[in-house]
């Protein structure tokens, strides 16, 4: 899986914002510019998912969503990546185990939007993750109350960095979780797909 891993060094730290990037789109790099800023992030990957176990409905074929990921970023401290597959996962839990072993010394950052955080309880083994990596969330439209009072934030409280000090999430330990009120972008995946996907490039 090593092979699969963009060029990095011991001692960095890497933001991870998983997704299924079915169509990616400008929210994506977006919160991606503002991660880097906000955590203290030496690089950020997009891990292009498999499938999100939790959707219904499978995604676009993957090397469709990877080549409109990779035409979409350019900037020099983000990749992307289709890790997962290469590592046989689509649970987080079991990509960080893979990602440390392949990249020891490699501090790693996970990244969600707001509404994957008010789900966050639902994923598996997601208290491991939050034990064994920093996460940092992103405000979304619509769901910055539902994140802040969701399972995982009330049994994480606890852990909570505040915003002031969000750049110094990419080298706490965990448990340590942070909510940073970005400017928000309305715009999903989903309102992509329904109009025709054409504004993010998708095939239609
Ligand atoms: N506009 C946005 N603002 C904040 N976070 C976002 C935004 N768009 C996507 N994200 C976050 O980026 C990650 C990957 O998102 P994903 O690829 O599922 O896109 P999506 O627009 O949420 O897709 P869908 O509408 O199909 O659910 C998730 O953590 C999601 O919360
Ligand atoms: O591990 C899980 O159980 C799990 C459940 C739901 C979502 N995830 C991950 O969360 C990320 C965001 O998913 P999505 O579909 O909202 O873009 C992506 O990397 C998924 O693999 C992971």
């Amino acid at each position: 899986m090593r092979h699969a891993l963009p060029h990095i060094r011991a001692g960095q730290v890497v933001g991870l914002l998983g997704g299924s990037f079915d169509p990616p789109h400008a929210g994506h790099l977006h919160i991606s510019r503002e991660a880097l800023r906000r955590f203290g992030l030496d690089r950020l990957w997009w891990l292009v998912s498999p499938g999100n176990p939790l959707k219904p409905h499978g995604p676009a074929p993957l090397a469709e969503r990877m080549a409109a990921a990779r035409a979409m970023v350019d900037h020099p401290r983000m990749a992307v990546t289709d890790v997962e597959a290469h590592a046989g996962t689509r649970y987080t839990a079991q990509t960080l185990i893979a990602l440390r072993h392949a990249a020891p010394g490699v501090r790693f950052v996970w990244l969600m939007g707001a509404d994957n955080l008010a789900q966050f309880h639902r994923w598996q083994d997601w208290q491991s993750i939050i034990e064994s990596v920093p996460v940092g969330v992103l405000a979304r439209p619509g769901e910055r109350i539902s994140a802040r009072m969701s399972p995982a934030a009330r049994i994480y409280r606890h852990a909570f960095l505040p915003a002031r000090a969000s750049r110094l999430l990419g080298r706490a330990t965990a448990p340590a979780w942070c909510f940073v009120n970005v400017p928000m972008m309305d715009i999903s995946s989903t309102a992509l797909r329904a109009q025709g996907g054409s504004e993010a490039g998708r095939k239609t």
